[in-house]
This record gives structure tokens, sequence and C-alpha cells, in this order.
């Protein structure tokens, strides 16, 4: 892409209402801009990235055995009338009147959704288990948004919800997601310990939040200072191995770990000094097990192997996508901006041309920019008609991966800089060299 066709609305100061840095950053870089309170539009520079951090989570979802649909965000309040939610659910909700003054609702979450589809058809154990997921809007009608996407009104959410004919199968329905979500913050370049949490509105008794430590996070943690050297589940890992799979989960809760709603400041005392790690944490990630909480209400039901009926068990898990943006800007950024992991950078390769106009850079930057995208690497082209400094400072702000500077001196003697923004470390290597250098 070159940036002079691009939509790149880079903002010059520090908007003042942004209080956290991902925020800041977010603004400053042209990558979200605030319609309502806590209701964003995405611009081309952050949908990008959210379209990756997407791709990962479907990845991993579908790797554990999950299968995708799509449920609308407008949902019929007599739906949640029958979980008895919908008086529960409060002043988050945001009630809606068709034309026909009908009772609807902007969607916070799906479990009535879901289990209304599912009890639509399946009618068999035989069917079971069964994971089904979406990535889909939500609205919560927060009483203070802030800190930009962190706690928006309007997010994206994966959610997931698994169906089981027992509790046992629900069990291991709910440790493929607790292995998957490993894996999924791992790729992103995030440390996200699993704690023991509340289940609050969605219900159940057994809930697990995965947090990554950030000093502005919302939340306050506890936890053994171990978890943050354990290995992720590898990419081999065989999701249908219920003992194997247990046996990652074991390790995973085998520490102490906890928000503050759930912390044991007693046991937590018991751990040596140099174990101990109390912190803030953002929450990206959400997994509750809730039994017949829906199914039991709702009459979804499947014939059992003993020729009985059984309400199913079941089980919702949440990532929030548009929250791990934010998440991920807190845990890697410096003074100069973002610093993208390569996985969900919106570009790999920052092409800076130092002198427009000048027929061999011209030439030069044009050539490498077609071989780049040639072998399959995503490129903004700075092709503006802009000083040095200010190429250098949007390419550090924006924080793309790797950075090529392109000037009519060092392409004199055929070379030019590459810069890894992660480290900062540079390197002068022939013009020839850099498709292979970066592919
Ligand atoms: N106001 C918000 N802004 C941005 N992300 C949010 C917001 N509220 C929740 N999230 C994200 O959505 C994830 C799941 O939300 S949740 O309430 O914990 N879980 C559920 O709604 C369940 N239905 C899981 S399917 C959270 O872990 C968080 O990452």
């Amino acid at each position: 892409m070159r940036l002079s066709r691009f939509f790149l609305p880079i903002l010059r100061e520090t908007p003042k209402e942004a209080e956290i840095v991902s925020h800041r950053l977010m603004l400053r870089a042209g990558m979200i801009r605030q319609e309502s309170a806590g209701i964003y539009a995405w611009l081309p520079l952050g949908l990008k990235v959210l379209n990756k951090v997407n791709a990962i989570v479907r990845e991993e979802q579908n790797r554990s055995g999950a299968v995708e649909l799509l449920m609308p965000t407008i949902q019929s309040a007599d739906l949640w009338r029958e979980s008895g939610r919908y008086d529960a659910y409060g002043k988050e909700m945001l009630r809606i009147q068709d034309r026909h003054e009908r009772e609807m609702l902007f969607g916070p979450t799906n479990e009535e959704m879901i289990t209304e589809i599912f009890r639509g058809y399946v009618r068999s154990y035989k069917d079971l288990p069964l994971n089904l997921y979406h990535i889909q809007w939500k609205f919560r009608d927060e009483v203070r948004p802030r800190f930009g996407v962190m706690r928006s009104r309007e997010f994206l959410m994966k959610d997931a919800y698994s169906f089981d004919i027992d509790q046992a199968g629900a069990r291991h329905s709910y440790n493929r997601m607790f292995v998957a979500y490993l894996r999924t913050f791992a790729r992103m370049g995030l440390k996200a310990i699993p704690m023991k949490a509340d289940t609050g509105p969605i219900g159940g008794d057994l809930s697990h939040e995965f947090i990554i430590l950030a000093s502005t996070g919302e939340s306050e943690v506890f936890c053994h200072k171990d978890y943050l050297d354990f290995d992720i589940p590898a990419v081999e890992t065989d999701f249908d191995s219920v003992p194997g799979l247990q046996g990652i989960v074991d390790k995973w809760t085998s520490l102490y770990a906890a928000t503050s709603e759930m912390h044991d400041a007693t046991a937590f005392d018991g751990l040596s000094e140099d174990k101990k790690v109390s912190a803030r944490g953002i929450e990206v990630g959400h997994i509750f097990y809730f039994g017949t909480k829906y199914s039991k209400p709702m009459g979804a039901k499947v014939m059992g192997p003993d020729g009985q009926e059984h309400e199913v068990h079941m089980g919702s898990y949440g990532i929030g996508p548009s929250r791990l943006i934010a998440a991920i800007i807190e845990a890697s950024h410096d003074e100069n901006g973002i610093i993208w992991p390569e996985a969900v950078a919106p570009f790999d390769v920052a092409l800076l041309n130092l002198k427009v106009g000048d027929a061999a850079t011209d030439e030069a930057c044009g050539k490498l920019y077609r071989e780049l995208t040639a072998a399959g690497r995503d490129v903004l082209y700075d092709d503006r008609d802009e000083r040095p400094g200010g190429k250098f400072a949007t390419a550090d702000l924006i924080g793309i991966p790797w950075q090529v500077v392109i000037g009519p001196k060092g392409l004199a003697e055929g070379k030019v800089e590459l810069k890894h923004r992660a480290t900062g470390e540079r390197e002068v290597l022939p013009l020839g060299d850099v498709v292979a250098r970066l592919t």
C-alpha cells in the first residue's frame, strides 16, 4: 500500500482525554475514532490489526474443534425472558423497540440465542460434544466506558458455547477452550495467566479469567511467578486426549493465581517472597462452566445412551479481540509508539523513501515494493513528500516491525538501511539482499 493512497489520520498532539498509553497511541496512530461515548469507528490501520487478531483467534478455535457460525446482534426480549435474565441483566442491556413495538435488545452475550439454535436441531447425544462460536459485536451500556476500546460500550467478542451430555464431557470441552486460549494469547506475544474467577451474570461455578499483566490493568491480580515461564501447549497438542488436556490444565492451575474477587491472602502469603507477583492485569478472556443453567429453563435436551432425556451441560468462552489490541499495546510499546508483535502487525514492512522525486530513489523503492509484495510481504510504502524525520516518526509511531530506509547517498553505494522496530537494531545491506532478508 502506498501511504499517499492510504487513509492514515495520524494525530500530531496527544489527545488530552486519553488516560492510558494504548488509548493515546490508538488515537494518535489513526487506528480508531470515537463516535459516541464508548463507541468507536475502526479506521483502516486499526481494522487491519483487528482482522489479524481475529484470524489467530479463529485458527485456535478451529484447531480445538469448535465450529464457527454468526448470530445476529439484535435479539428478542422474549428469548431472554425464558432464562430469566431479561430483567436481571439490568441497565447494561440496551433495550430497543421495533416499529411494531416488539421488545428487542442489542446482545451483550449470546447464551440464550445459541441455546435456542441448539434445541432447534440437536436431539441425540450422538451429536455431542458440540462447540459453536462466533466473532460478533456486543453492546453493554457500561456506566463508565473509559480507556478507549479497553472498556467500550460496543465491542467485539469471540464467544463460544459448548454442549455435552454430562459434566465430565463438559469438563473436557472446558479444557479444550482453556488450552486453545493459552495458545491464542501466546501467538499474539502476550503472557496470559489463567486465574480462578467470579462467574457474575453469566453464572455457573467454574470459571477462569485469562489475565495479562499490565500496569494500567483494571484488575488487581495475585499469582505465582513461575507461571511467567511455563511453556505454551504445542501446536501438535491432541485436543481429543481427555487425560492429555486435563494434564495441561492441572499444570496451569497448580500454582496460586487469583483475581482480587477470589483472592485468598493466607494462601498467597504462604508463597516465598521471590515467587509472589501482585500486579494490575487486563482480562482478555473469560471461560465458564455453568451446567444446565440455560438448558434447563429453555428445554435444551438430548436422548442419552440410556434412552432417557438429559438436559445438556454447557459452558461459554469469551475473548475480547477489540480489547486485546489495547492490551497488546499496553504490553508492547515505547516512548516512540507502538511495537507490534509480527503476528498482528498491520503491515510487515515500512518502506521509507527519503527523497521522493529523485529518479534513482523512486525507481529503487518502486522495484523493492513490487518484489517484497510479490514475496508475500504486506508493505506500507511511505512515498509522501515529507521530510525524513517525519517518516521515521510515523513508522515508529504505528509500530511496523521492519523499516527499510532508502536514500540517495546509500543508494549510490547500492546500500539500504534496515531497522528492527522492536530492538532498534539497524543494519546496512545491499539493496539486492533485502527481499531474502525479510522473507
Ligand atoms: N466493555 C468491554 N469492552 C471491551 N471488551 C470487553 C468488554 N466487556 C467484556 N469484554 C471482553 O469480552 C470477554 C468476554 O466477556 S465476559 O463477559 O467475560 N464473558 C461473556 O460474555 C461470556 N458470554 C463468554 S462467551 C472479556 O474477557 C473481555 O475480554
